[in-house]
């Protein structure tokens, strides 16, 4: 098959880092101008259960387990930069997995190089160092296999000698390069690397070398990477941990202060709605001897991205993207189909937001249903109201002659005082009253409201009614309570009228006169 070429000759990589390599830290590190960018090394078993799923919302390619976790999540901007990497020994099952994710990325790479038991126990890892056929079994198996470069990554053998001939072995398989990190199996990240492996490498093979395992010592700052390119002799270099502890090593004005930097991941983060246990993670790695400060007992604490951005001071940019999902998510929902109503165990859902400006001052969906419960001598609507614990958003339930309805789509805190908060949750619940109210095909209030049936009617002498018009007294009363739980913010009042937090208990709504 004819190969997408993506070079991996005189480029710069972000290593594969289990935890660490997920989407936000790919693209920053190619922000800061890395050239190749390589995930964490995903299992060969648990990626072939995956389903890809097309995420229209974050706009990214999801592979999803069957118990739903996002095993991989990448995006267009990486498409051709992103090398994934699988943990295999089973020349078949790599295929597989291999085929799965081949449109998404742009090379595929088998780690050959953890020494770590849960990898090698499988005969995967640094395992496979020592069972060349399976090496040669399997990257064979992926060259022929796939549309895209195929690479491996080693540690280096006990002998030079051993270490060249795997290497030629391996060119031979057809591989577009290797990635040669200098050290031996039991040596640890604290030993020094030996480049002297690399260098007899990069002169025994021609595909490309990729020098992996300088950062501890070698390189602290972006010059340090060509230092040791040069060290090597490799005609590439792939960083792990210096990138890690900070991404803009990448850039050739870099390192930047980390602070600016973690800014930076978050805000990918938050914008990719990467899980909140992972931000944590990397940002602990950046924090560095910093962990235990002020600053990293709060990131340390956080449960969530939203408790992250606010320890980083990021909870509007926060605010701002989730609002941003949901009128994207609720845009796609109506567009893809009429937003028809779908049950959720005994709940009747349906993708609604309650926006103020879509209804008059003082008239709200909840005011419409509490009448119609009036009317129809059913008990008064019952709200309950549930916080999401990940990103405190409340999602409100609506019981009416013993039926539930929610709207599918939670409701994002507003930001700042008690009074704010409440004001949420009575969002929540006015989405909640717009379901039950549409899916029983009753008026909710609206501007423009067609065939409404209840116009609002102000009080107050010598107003206009809620809908706007005047002189529509010919027209029926009907009485509406104010919900029994008043204060309601989600009500507007205007300055003339009485203090919002004591709004009057009866509104009267009137009645369109059949005509
Ligand atoms: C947190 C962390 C996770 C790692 N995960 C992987 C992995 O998934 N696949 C892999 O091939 N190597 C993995 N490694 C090894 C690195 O890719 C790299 O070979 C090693 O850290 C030496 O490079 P460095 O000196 O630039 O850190 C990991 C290293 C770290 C620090």
């Amino acid at each position: 098959m004819a190969a997408r070429r993506l070079s991996f000759r005189n480029i710069t990589a972000l290593a594969p880092m289990v935890r660490v390599g997920t989407l936000p830290m790919r693209l920053l590190a190619l922000d800061y101008g890395a050239d190749v960018v390589y995930c964490e090394e995903l299992i060969d078993i648990k990626m072939a259960q995956c389903q890809r799923i097309v995420n229209d919302v974050l706009e990214t390619v999801d592979f999803v387990a069957p118990d739903e976790r996002v095993m991989f999540r990448t995006c267009e901007r990486e498409k051709d930069r992103v090398v994934f990497q699988m943990g295999t020994a089973d020349p078949d099952r790599a295929l597989t997995v291999a085929q799965l994710v081949e449109k998404d990325v742009a090379a595929i790479d088998v780690n050959m190089g953890c020494p770590k038991e849960y990898s090698t126990k499988g005969g995967m890892g640094a395992a496979l160092l020592s069972n060349p056929d399976k090496i040669e079994a399997i990257l064979k198996k992926l060259v022929t296999g796939v549309s895209v470069p195929v690479t491996c990554k080693i540690r280096i053998l006990p002998s030079l000698e051993e270490t060249v001939s795997l290497v030629q072995r391996i060119e031979k398989t057809g591989v577009a390069a290797v990635a040669v990190h200098g050290r031996f199996k039991d040596e640890r990240p604290r030993h020094p690397v030996h480049c002297d492996y690399i260098q007899a490498v990069a002169q025994a093979v021609s595909i490309p070398v990729i020098a992996n395992g300088g950062s501890l010592d070698l390189v602290k700052t972006n010059s340090d990477i060509e230092k040791f390119r040069k060290a090597t002799g490799a005609s590439s270099v792939m960083l792990a941990r210096a990138a890690m502890w900070n991404p803009s090593v990448f850039c050739n004005q870099g390192p930047f202060p980390v602070e600016k930097v973690m800014e930076e991941y978050i805000k990918y983060a938050i914008r990719y709605d990467n899980h909140a246990f992972n931000t944590k993670y990397c940002l602990c790695q950046m924090l560095r001897d910093k962990v235990e400060s002020p600053l990293g007992k709060q990131v340390q604490a956080a449960q969530t991205n939203a408790e992250i951005s606010e320890a980083y001071g990021l909870e509007i940019f926060y605010q701002e993207i989730q609002q941003d999902l949901q009128a994207k998510m609720a845009a796609l929902q109506s567009s893809n189909q009429p937003n028809k109503p779908i049950m959720d165990g005994d709940v009747t859902t349906m993708a609604v937001k309650f926006e103020r400006r879509d209804y008059p001052p003082q008239i709200t969906p909840k005011m419409f249903l509490l009448e119609w419960s009036r009317k129809e001598k059913l008990q008064q609507p019952q709200y309950e109201t549930a916080q999401r614990s990940q990103d405190r958003a409340f999602q409100s339930t609506v019981t009416v002659a013993n039926k539930k309805y929610r709207s599918s789509l939670w409701l994002f805190a507003f930001l700042g005082s008690i009074s704010n908060r409440e004001k949420s949750k009575k969002f929540a619940e006015q989405a909640s009253a717009i379901v039950c109210l549409r899916v029983l095909g009753v008026p909710e209030g609206r501007i423009g409201e067609e065939d409404s049936g209840l116009v609002c009617k102000r009080k107050r002498e010598g107003k206009p009614n809620c809908s706007g018009e005047e002189g529509r007294s010919k027209k029926l009363h009907v009485d509406i309570l104010q919900e029994a739980e008043a204060p309601d913010p989600t009500v507007e009042m205007n300055g003339d009228e009485q203090n919002p937090a004591t709004p009057p208990k009866q509104a009267e709504v009137l009645r369109e006169a059949p005509s």
